[in-house]
């Protein structure tokens, strides 16, 4: 599967492992955001202090919540920035919310005021997979200011404002040093125009099943790619 897969058979791949296997969508998460934040801690982040993570309202912002908790809780400074409109936030991010918020974290709603991220690692969890449009304000000046940071920059499963499908920028991007990709490569990540956005790649295990049980599932959505 190194060709990478559509952002469309991904997520008939967590449809399936959700109510056919019957891993529940906030386990995947959690075993995201551990794969995710062990990865930071065992890496060259992992000598970092501080860390700022970008999150948006999608379940991606949720990845960037479990990931902020479970820094904090092994004695990070992690400040927490939400982007774009909590009303309309996922089932998984609003869950992730309200148990960062119960654990104490900083969580600040990022608006055009918010000047820089002043951190040593800048995560990027504002879109994964779900990013089906160009990017429009406040996400806009989020990923800016993402770019302009001097932390080390690490995008959670995509970069934002990168489509996972075509490599191609919806309209600005985040130019990560790494990525650290969810479950499966990304068909977009092997074209050329997407290295400057992808930076280092890492893809993380996080309990799908192996491929030899997916094969029909990817056939299929593969037909009607
Ligand atoms: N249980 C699961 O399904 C898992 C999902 N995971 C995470 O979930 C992500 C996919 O989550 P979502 O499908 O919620 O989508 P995203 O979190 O990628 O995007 C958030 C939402 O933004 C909206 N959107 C799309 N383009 C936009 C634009 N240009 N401007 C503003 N809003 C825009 C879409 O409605 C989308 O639902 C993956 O990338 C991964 O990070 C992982 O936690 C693994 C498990
Ligand atoms: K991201």
């Amino acid at each position: 599967m190194n060709e990478g897969l559509a952002s469309q058979t991904i997520k008939a791949i967590d449809t399936y492992t959700i109510n056919e296997v019957g891993i529940p969508s906030l386990v995947l998460m959690e075993r995201a955001a551990l794969a995710i934040t062990e990865e930071l801690l065992r890496s060259e982040s992992g000598s970092a202090a501080s860390f700022a993570v970008i999150c948006g309202t999608g379940n991606n912002g949720g990845d960037g919540l479990a990931i902020g908790r479970i820094l904090h809780q092994a004695g990070k400074t992690v400040d927490i920035y939400l982007v774009g409109n909590v009303e309309k936030a996922s089932d998984e991010c609003r869950k992730q919310l309200r148990i960062a918020k119960n654990l104490g974290l900083s969580i600040e709603f990022f608006d055009e005021s918010t000047e820089a991220f002043h951190a040593d690692v800048v995560l990027d969890a504002l879109f994964g997979i779900g990013l089906d449009r160009d990017v429009e304000e406040p996400h806009k000046t989020a990923i800016e200011r993402i770019n302009r940071s001097h932390g080390q920059i690490v995008a959670v499963d995509v970069p934002s404002g990168l489509s996972a499908d075509t490599g191609g920028a919806l309209g600005t991007a985040v130019k990560a040093d790494t990525t650290l990709t969810i479950g499966f490569m990304k068909k977009g990540f092997s074209t050329k125009e997407a290295k400057p956005y992808i930076g280092k790649l890492k893809v993380m295990a996080i309990g799908y099943p192996d491929s030899s049980l997916l094969k029909d599932i990817i056939k299929k959505e593969q037909a009607n790619d």
